[in-house]
């Protein structure tokens, strides 16, 4: 760590110099003078008092253009090629970069950030050339990494206080970031205990805050969810995505679990073996099927409601697919059925009604991002990769 006392800490550069006054791309106003946390007044280190800028206004103020560009890039070490010719444009929002162990994630983190040089090819973050310019595009983006490198005999407060003044903040400033981002990722309770004494969850979450710190424009976040449980992923990918409704920030996500990038990401963008296998928004990943999803609550007279209601639209002409779904609990299992046309629907609702039974939902199908990957379907040459949905 350039310029740092503590061990393994994970700040990718020293910003003392040239920070605090720098002017932003776009015209944005310097970094201290607003930050993720809403228009709150920020007490600056020479008594002046700075109104921050509202999340909202900040979030509009992100031009639409685009955050990371690459064209052709190639990274070849002597025995692997960890990326090939890959070429990708990424906009704002939260961005899934999604492959198995060894596609070339962390890789293509390394490079963006400007601190491993590509073979061949170029890319450019928030305007940015990552071969020329790395240090200014280190100043306005935050880096979680994946694995654990927090010091363990000091603080969350201390630690991130340290990487906020690493980052060009002054002291007071940097101890209020630090508090307001502590605050934000649910550490504030336990700012003052050793780091040593955190669970595998707080840790991932000083991760975040020492990214988040310093106002970047963008985060590159490294497996966030990397050895939680599953309550503690949720809880993380919620927090990930309020990053950017919230507070506006641009958001690039790596994970080898296609499933939790499904509900959290505008887009996401998938590589194996270094190369791109497709980059699209969630929502065109996800579109919807032909397949009508029915889910019914059983009754006294209808133990089983599910069957009930398959019996008695099949006695109504209607073939609900073989084998069912596992609903929401308390509820039953999901029907699946072919949407056909409205008259569906209403025969649906009717037979439910006729049986007393309460419908849960009633639906048409999408489709999850796994099942775009899975054998038989247009992308399967991916279908080595590790798709678990969570
Ligand atoms: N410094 C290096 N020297 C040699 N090979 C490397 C180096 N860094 C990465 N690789 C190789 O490049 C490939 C891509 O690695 P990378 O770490 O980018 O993958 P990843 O998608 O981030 O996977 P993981 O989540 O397991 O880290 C792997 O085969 C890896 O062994």
């Amino acid at each position: 760590m350039p310029g740092g006392h503590v061990k393994g800490a994970v700040r990718v550069s020293p910003r003392g110099t040239g920070h605090r006054g720098a002017p932003r791309p776009g015209g944005r106003p310097p970094l201290r003078s607003h930050g993720p946390y809403g228009a709150l007044p920020l007490e600056s280190d020479t008594g002046r008092s700075t109104r921050l800028t509202s999340a909202v206004a900040r979030a509009t103020s992100v031009d639409p253009v685009t955050v990371i560009a690459t064209e052709s890039l190639s990274k070849r070490f002597p025995r692997v090629t960890a990326l090939d010719r890959l070429s990708l444009d990424i906009g704002p929002g939260v961005t899934g970069l999604v492959g198995a162990n060894g596609a070339g994630k962390s890789t293509l983190i390394k490079i963006l950030l400007g601190l491993s040089p590509a073979t061949e090819g170029t890319a450019a973050v928030l305007g940015l050339d990552v071969a020329t310019r790395g240090a200014e595009i280190r100043e306005r983006v935050g880096y979680m990494p994946e694995h654990d490198c927090l010091p363990p005999d000091v603080s969350a407060t201390e630690f991130v206080v340290h990487m906020a003044r690493m980052s060009g903040l002054p002291p007071t400033a940097a101890r209020e970031r630090t508090a307001d981002t502590l605050r934000h990722v649910g550490l504030y309770e336990e700012r003052y205990r050793p780091i040593g004494g955190y669970s595998t969850g707080m840790k991932q979450r000083v991760k975040l805050a020492q990214a988040l710190v310093h106002d970047p424009r963008l985060v590159l976040l490294d497996e966030p969810t990397n050895g939680l449980d599953p309550v503690g992923r949720d809880d993380m990918l919620g927090l990930i995505r309020r990053i950017h409704t919230e507070f506006g920030i641009s958001v690039l996500v790596t994970s080898h679990l296609l499933g939790e990038l499904e509900r959290t990401c505008d887009h996401v963008v998938v590589i194996d073996g270094g190369t791109l296998l497709r980059s699209s928004s969630t929502r065109d990943f996800t579109r919807t099927t032909t397949t009508l999803a029915v889910e019914v609550t059983d009754s006294d007279a209808h133990p089983d409601g599910t069957a009930a209601l398959r019996g008695a639209l099949l006695a109504a002409g209607v073939r609900p697919h073989e084998g069912e779904e596992q609903g929401l609990p308390g509820a039953g299992h999901i029907l699946l059925l072919d949407a056909g046309g409205e008259e569906t629907y209403d025969l649906v609702r009717d037979t439910v009604a006729e049986l007393g039974l309460g419908l849960v939902r009633m639906e048409q199908r999408r489709h999850h991002i796994a099942e775009v990957f899975r054998p038989g379907t247009p992308d399967a040459e991916a279908r080595t990769m590790e798709v678990q949905t969570p």
